[in-house]
């Protein structure tokens, strides 16, 4: 066992305990004197008591022997012996709710004691060890339970209220109330109805719960607000509640929204838009034999498309994201329930006709992918004007777009130019995966990211270089660059990657590991460099989660997670 440090106030300690049972802070307008006094008496009464007792002094000479966390998480009593504001308060945060249950007991204790005064002697001892510490705890947790059902009543009730009034058009009103009990309790039970309140009502339509996202402070996190509250309470409180009643009303009254149910101005969306989902077959052969009839060895589906992917590995890495686009009426409800369950959220456009479904075949003798990807619904002009107003609808400046995968049939090769420039118009940052023709005429709106890889590069300028010429693949890449791209990632499978940004180059190697299949590899690495890159703006960085990525969904069934993201990511080098 540690010994306490000891300090001039300690010093007379009895105990060698690591840390201080009692607690205490000492403070006076001159703090010059009573700070000291009261200093002394309290480190008296400890000692008087057999307990080993720690006490800050805020006085004029700055405050001294000040409490650690350590301190204050394993003290059994804290005391504040103060006539002007304390500073650091912060520190005893988690503590307000338990001093209210603190009182509970004691006014529980306090009652048994009284009651039970006549106690004959012999049953005092039995009293005080097993009966009274035993009732008050059966008593405080019964008072608890009880306190839960008119609280449950409430929140139901004010639950019931809010959601019509967002029905009746009055989200105004709804927002702000929300706003006003988001604030009241900083935190507490109030707080939290209002919080459920909102993200369990959430949908699209519905934006009066939207209020409780940011109508506090910027970070949606009102217990930051408790030191001040609890130093200034008469005029904090009002001002908060105040504040975030009417921040409440203007979001909702004006429909602002946000996707992500938590994180305030800290959060920003992803928005990833796949134009033609899949459902992908994935099979293994013995040995892949053209013209001849093969049997599957192994054979797994998995729900797909480009943007799909890039949605599941943005959530995998933790950037919440909604999925966009066109999906087949018959299969949206597949989709949705099978990104739901991964806590993504998705807005499709419903149209009519078949999914694609995609075969993979992995030939087992040599590790060859060979792919067929199938034709599935065709669109039609209703259909895009559809979605391009879906799109200005949901869009902002904040959000980051991400447009993956093939246009599928019936548009008109200009659907993704369009977005792209209406992104660029509107100064939404977009990134875009997607195949020669589509990817060139969005490149002049300056997207973050293109990410073809070395087939598609050679598909573009109609070339024939290796990864073994490197310098050839960066004068490629930096071509794109030249005609609009802010960075070009280009990835070759288990030969690594080259980014090409600005002012840099770089080439990451790809981690080893058992294949099991590359689909959905490079939608991996968009997601692991665009969700890094719009947090860090590090370009190295991003291309070193973006190739972990990768390789993670290369050696899953589907797409990586999280933990062999981190895993793989100890194997990759990037080279300037
Ligand atoms: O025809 P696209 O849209 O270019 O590619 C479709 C597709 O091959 O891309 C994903 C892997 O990247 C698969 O899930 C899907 O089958």
């Amino acid at each position: 066992m540690t010994k306490i440090k000891q300090t001039k106030e300690t010093e007379s300690k009895v105990s060698e305990v690591k840390f201080p049972e009692v607690i205490a802070i000492t403070a006076c307008p001159t703090g010059i004197a009573h700070t000291y006094m009261a200093r002394d008496k309290i480190l008296e009464a400890a000692k008087e008591l057999n307990m080993t007792c720690k006490v800050e002094t805020q006085g004029r000479s700055g405050n001294e022997n000040v409490l650690t966390e350590e301190d204050i998480g394993h003290a059994k009593v804290i005391i504040f012996a103060a006539d002007k504001s304390l500073v650091g308060l912060e520190r005893f945060n988690g503590f307000f709710g338990a001093i209210i249950g603190a009182y509970l007991a004691a006014f529980v204790v306090y009652g048994l004691t009284k009651g039970l005064k006549k106690t004959p002697r012999s049953l005092q001892g039995v009293r005080d060890i097993v009966f009274v510490p035993v009732v008050t705890a059966l008593a405080a947790g019964v008072i608890m339970f009880a306190i839960n059902i008119p609280l449950g009543f409430l929140n139901y009730g004010l639950g019931l209220g809010l959601k019509s009034m967002a029905q009746y058009n009055l989200s105004a009103l709804a927002g702000l109330i929300i706003g006003a009990m988001i604030a009241i309790d900083l935190g507490g039970p109030i707080n939290k109805a209002a919080y459920v309140f909102g993200t369990a009502t959430i949908d699209a339509s519905n934006t009066a719960f939207n209020s409780i996202r940011s109508s506090n402070n910027a970070c949606f996190i009102t217990e930051g607000a408790i030191p001040y509250a609890a130093e200034d309470p008469k005029r904090v409180i009002p001002s908060a509640v105040a504040g975030s009643a009417v921040t409440g009303a203007i979001i909702s009254g004006f429909g602002v929204t946000l996707s992500a149910p938590h994180g305030g101005i800290f959060v920003f969306p992803l928005l990833g838009i796949q134009d033609n989902g899949t459902i992908d077959q994935m099979i293994s052969v013995s040995s892949f034999n053209l013209g001849a009839t093969n049997k599957a060895k192994e054979q797994y589906q998995i729900l797909g498309g480009k943007g799909i992917n890039v949605s599941i590995m943005l959530q995998n890495l933790g950037y919440e994201n909604i999925a966009l686009g066109f999906m087949a009426q018959t299969d949206s409800l597949l989709f949705q329930n099978y990104l739901q369950a991964k806590n993504i959220k998705s807005d499709f456009y419903q149209v009519t006709g078949q999914t694609r479904l995609n075969l993979k075949i992995r030939d087992l003798s040599n590790n060859q992918e060979t792919e067929l990807n199938c034709l599935g619904f065709s669109l039609t002009n209703t259909d895009e004007v559809a979605i391009l107003s879906l799109l200005k609808k949901k869009l902002t400046k904040d959000d980051i777009l991400i447009i993956s995968g093939s246009i599928a049939p019936g548009a008109t090769k200009s659907l993704y130019q369009e977005i792209a420039q209406y992104c660029f118009e509107n100064q939404i940052t977009f990134a875009i995966d997607t195949s020669k023709q589509s990817l060139l005429a969005t490149l002049k709106y300056q997207p973050l990211l293109v990410k073809p890889n070395l087939a598609e590069l050679n598909e573009i300028f109609s070339t024939n270089v290796t990864f073994v010429n490197i310098k050839e693949v960066t004068r490629l890449a930096k071509k794109l660059q030249n005609l609009g791209a802010q960075n070009v990632l280009i990835s070759n499978g288990k030969y690594g990657s080259l980014l090409v940004t600005k002012s840099d180059s770089y080439l990451a190697n790809t981690a080893s590991g058992t294949l099991l299949n590359s689909v959905g590899a490079g939608d991996s690495m968009v997601a692991g460099f665009i969700g890094t890159f719009i947090k860090t703006k590090d370009a190295k960085q991003s291309l070193l989660v973006a190739a972990a990525s990768g390789a993670a969904t290369a050696f899953s069934q589907g797409i990586g997670e999280l933990s062999l993201v981190e895993k793989l990511k100890e194997q990759i080098k990037i080279i300037d």
